[in-house]
């Protein structure tokens, strides 16, 4: 939580203001940030200063590595997080990829399970990865990639954690993800659950123990129309420790995830948190 306040305290005192053309916004702006997530002390790094609706970020990360591409499959899940981006981006709803409300087009999970080749067939990254993690193999290339320039246009946002690379020293995992861009009030408050899940997920239908996340953000912003919230009531709060999350030991494999598991199998201990903020939400 405390990386989370620095980084949010860092913006203000030293961002500079840019321009975003495709939300017609200005953010104020950092480069670089990295956080680091105890996984193996199960510090799950969830946002105490607001009360955080955990389930949607849980449910928005199976939905990717089951390879959902539809907004519709992600409610059902319990993610509402992809409505705006596929039915009210007009430059998506003109694009002719699009297939019909709800549509996100080949984003994350597309290309995290079919990224197409060039002789017509695809790779699932992600199925390589359990394979191989599975039998105590770490190749040095054991990388989930949703980052596919060739296909942007095919979809309706290019992926913003776009990279988780895994590794293997002896028995235990670890994570390193990538993020090129962060709107650090709302979609933080997310990707910090997700890289923290991802890791201990995927431990636990490796058969490994779960290690440290590393999580690398490149352009890290907060929108001009959520500065205030965060600058006068988000930051005057004093954080609280840190619930721990709890994965039914049920799930062990694979194909458990993409068949029954449900937002029901995960259960956070010990959340103390302040009342909720609404941040405006850019499309
Ligand atoms: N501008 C922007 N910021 C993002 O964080 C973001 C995008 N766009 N587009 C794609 C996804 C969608 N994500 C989202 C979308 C909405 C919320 C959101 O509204 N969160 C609310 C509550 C959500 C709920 O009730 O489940 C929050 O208060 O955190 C968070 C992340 C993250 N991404
Ligand atoms: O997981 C996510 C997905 C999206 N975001 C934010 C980061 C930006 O504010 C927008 C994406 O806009 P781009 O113009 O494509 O950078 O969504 C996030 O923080 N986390």
């Amino acid at each position: 939580m405390k990386q989370y306040l620095q980084l949010c305290k860092r913006i203000i005192d030293e961002g500079v203001w840019v321009e975003n053309e495709r939300t017609g916004k200005r953010c104020l702006t950092v480069i670089n940030a990295d956080l680091t997530y105890r996984v193996d002390a199960n510090e799950f790094p969830l946002i105490t200063t607001r009360k955080s609706f955990w389930k949607g970020a849980i449910a928005e990360l199976i939905g990717y590595l089951r390879g959902y591409d539809n907004a519709a499959d992600f409610r059902k899940l319990g993610a509402k997080t992809w409505d705006a981006n596929a039915n009210e981006n007009s430059a998506w709803l003109n694009n002719p990829h699009r297939k019909g409300v709800d549509d996100m087009g080949r984003v994350y999970g597309v290309q995290g399970r079919a990224w197409r080749k060039p002789d017509g067939g695809s790779v699932d990254q992600f199925k390589k990865i359990i394979d191989n993690l599975s039998r105590g193999i770490d190749d040095r290339g054991e990388i989930l990639s949703f980052y596919n320039p060739g296909e942007f246009h095919m979809g309706c946002l290019r992926p913003c954690m776009h990279t988780h690379n895994f590794s293997l020293l002896g028995d235990t995992l670890y994570l390193n993800s990538f993020q090129r861009s962060c709107d650090v009030p709302l979609g933080l408050n997310f990707n910090q659950v997700q890289v923290f899940t991802l890791l201990a997920l995927v431990a636990q239908i490796t058969g490994h123990k779960a290690g440290v996340a590393y999580h690398k953000i490149v352009n890290a912003h907060i929108y001009e129309d959520q500065l205030e919230l965060m600058q006068t009531v988000q930051l005057k709060r004093e954080p609280l420790a840190s619930p721990q999350l709890i994965i039914n030991p049920d799930i062990k494999s694979l194909h458990d995830l993409e068949t029954w598991v449900t937002m029901d199998d995960f259960e956070v201990q010990g959340y103390q948190h302040h009342e909720p903020i609404k941040y405006p939400f850019s499309v």
